[in-house]
């Protein structure tokens, strides 16, 4: 995993202070590494537009017309003129070079966006937004300088961004690039070093971005085992029966051992999953609230007081009865709006779902900071998962998953790992993993995809 920071002017400044590094030797790193990709992806003689705002994010557009000039056909453009004094010393580097400035934006094969970065503190006026529309218009391949000019320190759109194919982002990953809004503007994203390796750079952090080697599959090394060796999950089906039997299903295609449904009508399983009335004697793992509906008080309470390693979902965020469970080793995994309920249940913000996803982490963090037993699964676009004080990304979620059933199976998924013996951290952490991953590995198209599909891609990871 990699580490995600909430700012990294503290870490530009330790770079001056504790490697005696410039601002000036870490402004030419930043600008060499978008050179570098250039140089390393397009053919010499391709039109570049750069465009640069007043501060410094401008002021590395500038550099990088600097280092492109006569191999490529550059366009430089300053719309706003320039503000700060690397942007001024940048400019006064250009001009003694010869390099033209446009007055208007062309047509190009290239056009960097260097207008804000991580100093954008106001909203964007009409013509910034026009200018970012216009830019967003063009044929072109689209990078991003740091940042896409118009996303905010928290990873706000309040009117356009620049809609980049790859966000070239300088010295550490940053929170902003992050938020569900932001994720239609990032594109790819990479890093660049800063005049030192990005080990160096980084200090601790308590915010990482999830890898593929992150997911931890359920692999047997045991020789000597038996089906009990792997646990006996419980999921508590309800009034909507279908979502407790993905669930099962999809902890059983996981590695759950044995899988029981409960359910005091006669549902229709399939004969590898069994059917009760209650826990049972050997549970190891318990998944409610999916499809649960109307229930029993008194029942889901000595589910939720059972001290069995527990995943709770959907319905039950509405509910009193949760606040029994938030003591415990629980993993919550709600959407937005089920979010808001819960932070409303527990007393912690009354707010509606646009609010929570526009500062997603500060909720999420005020939660587990509350509750730090909780592993809390806050589904998006970017998954984000809280324990304690510490928050992992999964961004390899897709539209591929907006389907009724893909939660279903994630809290299967959950549940089968947990049931197999992993901690509440671990088993959110991989099982969300190999939900967007395998979802990400189904290739017919992005919008046909069902739940029993993802449980057969989870079941080929
Ligand atoms: N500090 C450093 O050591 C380094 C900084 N770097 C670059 O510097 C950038 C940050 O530079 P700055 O702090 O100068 O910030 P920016 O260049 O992002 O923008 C700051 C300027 O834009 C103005 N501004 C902010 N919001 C505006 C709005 N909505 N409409 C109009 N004007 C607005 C501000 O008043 C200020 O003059 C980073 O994103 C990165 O690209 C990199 O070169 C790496 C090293
Ligand atoms: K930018």
């Amino acid at each position: 995993m990699q580490k995600i920071f909430y700012e990294v002017n503290s870490l530009d400044k330790r770079c001056y202070e504790k490697f005696a590094l410039t601002e000036d030797i870490l402004m030419e790193h930043a600008s060499s590494s978008m050179a570098s990709y250039i140089e390393n992806n397009f053919e010499n003689d391709k039109t570049v537009l750069i465009v640069c705002g007043v501060g410094n994010n401008g002021a590395d557009g500038i550099a990088l017309a600097r280092l492109l000039y006569s191999r490529f056909n550059v366009k430089l453009y300053i719309p706003y003129g320039v503000k700060s004094q690397m942007a001024q010393l940048q400019l006064k580097r250009v001009n003694l070079i010869g390099i033209d400035i446009v007055e208007e934006i062309c047509q190009c094969d290239i056009v960097v966006d260097c207008l804000f970065g991580s100093g954008l503190n106001k909203d964007l006026d009409k013509s910034s937004q026009k200018l970012i529309e216009n830019l967003n218009l063009l044929d072109a391949f689209k990078i991003a300088c740091d940042i896409p000019s118009g996303i905010s320190s928290i990873g706000e759109i309040t009117t356009v961004a620049f809609n980049a194919d790859i966000t070239i982002t300088m010295g550490a990953l940053k929170v902003s690039l992050f938020s569900d809004m932001a994720k239609d503007y990032v594109g790819k994203i990479e890093v660049s070093n800063l005049g030192v390796q990005r080990e160096i750079y980084e200090e601790d952090s308590t915010l990482f971005l999830l890898d593929k080697e992150d997911m931890k599959l359920p692999f047997r090394d045991k020789k000597d085992a038996h089906k009990g060796t792997y646990g006996h999950l419980n999921v508590v089906a309800g009034s909507k029966k279908g979502a407790g039997v993905i669930a099962a299903k999809a902890a059983f295609g996981f590695g759950a051992g044995l899988v029981s449904v409960i359910c005091h009508e006669c549902i229709d399983l399939p004969y590898h999953i069994m059917q009760t009335h209650k826990l049972s004697e050997n549970c190891t793992a318990i998944a409610v609230g999916m499809g649960l509906g109307n229930y029993e008080e008194k029942e889901i309470e000595v589910i939720l007081e059972s001290n069995i390693p527990t995943i709770i979902d959907a319905d039950l965020f509405y509910e009193d009865v949760i606040l029994k469970a938030l003591d415990k080793n629980v993993v919550l995994t709600p959407h937005p709006k089920e979010f808001c309920a819960l932070l409303k249940l527990t007393g912690i913000a009354n707010i509606d779902v646009p609010t929570l996803q526009k500062d997603r982490f500060k909720y999420l963090s005020e939660f587990c900071t509350k509750y730090p037993k909780v592993v809390l699964l806050l589904k998006g676009a970017n998954v984000l998962i809280g324990q304690d004080k510490n928050i992992y990304v999964n961004s390899f979620g897709s539209a591929v998953l907006s389907k009724g059933g893909s939660g279903d199976v994630l809290s299967g998924l959950v549940a089968g790992l947990l049931t197999q013996g992993y901690s509440c951290l671990d088993a959110a952490i991989s099982a969300s993993l190999a939900h967007t991953i395998a979802a990400n590995n189904y290739k017919k198209n992005n919008y046909s995809l069902i739940p029993s599909d993802l449980v057969e891609e989870v079941k080929k990871l």
